[in-house]
């Protein structure tokens, strides 16, 4: 049986819209289905949970944005008792481009249902302030970045730009902003043992697919499936220069410019000289000075579209 957890408020509402047209193709097929509609912020990792406790092999399908699969991983009891599908309706859609999965909702559905060729991803998570933890599928950041999301999920602009189709343009707008207000700082970086000291930074994120922030191909060989987590950090480069680079990092352009670093390894201990917003997949985890990043012992068992 399939257990479809359905974020209804994704992309302001698109979550609902989508959920009804993917429930008519379930009863067409006579897909044998349960669906879980997410009522408040972090219903979906308390879904996941009761799910997965139970005995046996459980196919969860997630229907919303990176968030809602933060959320949902988040509560995975076993990371080899589950078989993720993803349906991407967000705005980000990082998690799905890392899978190259479609963003046509059936089409997307084809790849769970028809066709399942299988990945089995690395589940990052970082560790902070008093052993609290929290996995990530796509990415954790610290600094630039964080600030970005913090700032998107209280600021009313990403609602509004939903509702006009340019959700990714909510991103935009807000890095800009918080490109003013950020005030680099020093970071100590500690990959797998090897220590980093960096003056400057605007950000420092720890990344287990090559996009974040809605397309941004900021670690271009990151692979989710080979037991390592990559990381880049943008230090000692001017503000104005690392918005010239913005554009680049669509394409993953912007690795050979000076003032940006890339890493590679299991373990990542990250340390800064001031409390900065940290974020995983998009979601905000407030002040932190210091994160330790690695991956979870098990694999998930993801549909990719291979
Ligand atoms: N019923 C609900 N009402 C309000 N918020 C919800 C509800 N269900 C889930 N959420 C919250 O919505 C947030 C964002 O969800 P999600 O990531 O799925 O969509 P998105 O923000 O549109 O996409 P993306 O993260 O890709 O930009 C999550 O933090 C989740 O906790």
């Amino acid at each position: 049986m399939y257990h479809f957890i359905v974020n209804p408020n994704a992309r302001s509402g698109l979550g609902k819209s989508t959920w009804n047209l993917i429930e008519k193709e379930l009863i067409r097929r006579e897909v044998d289905y349960q669906a879980y509609e997410t009522k408040y912020q972090k219903h979906a990792t308390k879904i996941a949970r009761k799910i997965t406790e139970t005995d046996g092999i459980h196919q969860l399908v997630v229907l919303g944005g990176d968030g809602t699969i933060n959320e949902v991983i988040n509560g995975i009891y076993d990371l080899d008792k589950v078989c993720l599908g993803y349906i991407p309706i967000g705005s980000s859609n990082d998690f799905a481009r890392g899978f190259h999965l479609p963003k046509e909702p059936l089409e997307a559905l084809g790849y769970i249902l028809d066709t399942p060729s299988y990945a089995f991803m690395d589940v990052g998570y970082i560790t902070y302030k008093e052993n609290k933890k929290r996995r990530f599928a796509v990415s954790a950041g610290i600094g630039f970045d964080a600030a970005v999301c913090h700032e998107v999920v209280v600021s009313r602009l990403k609602k509004f730009f939903n509702k006009l189709g340019l959700g990714k343009l909510a991103y935009t707008g807000v890095a800009f902003s918080q490109i003013i207000k950020s005030r680099p700082t020093t970071m100590t970086i500690t990959v797998d043992g090897i220590r980093h000291r960096y003056e400057n930074v605007l950000f420092a994120t720890v990344m287990n697919h090559p996009y974040e922030g809605g397309g941004f191909k900021f670690c271009p060989k990151a692979d989710s499936t080979d037991g390592e987590l990559d990381v880049i950090i943008a230090a000692n480069i001017s503000k104005l220069r690392f918005l010239t680079l913005l554009p680049l990092a669509f394409k993953g352009y912007h690795t050979f410019a000076k003032g940006i670093y890339l890493l590679k390894g299991k373990t990542v201990e990250i340390v800064s000289d001031c409390p900065l917003p940290v974020h995983t997949d998009g979601e905000p985890i407030f002040l932190q000075r210091e994160l330790f990043a690695t991956l979870e012992p098990k694999k998930l068992k993801v549909a990719q579209n291979k």
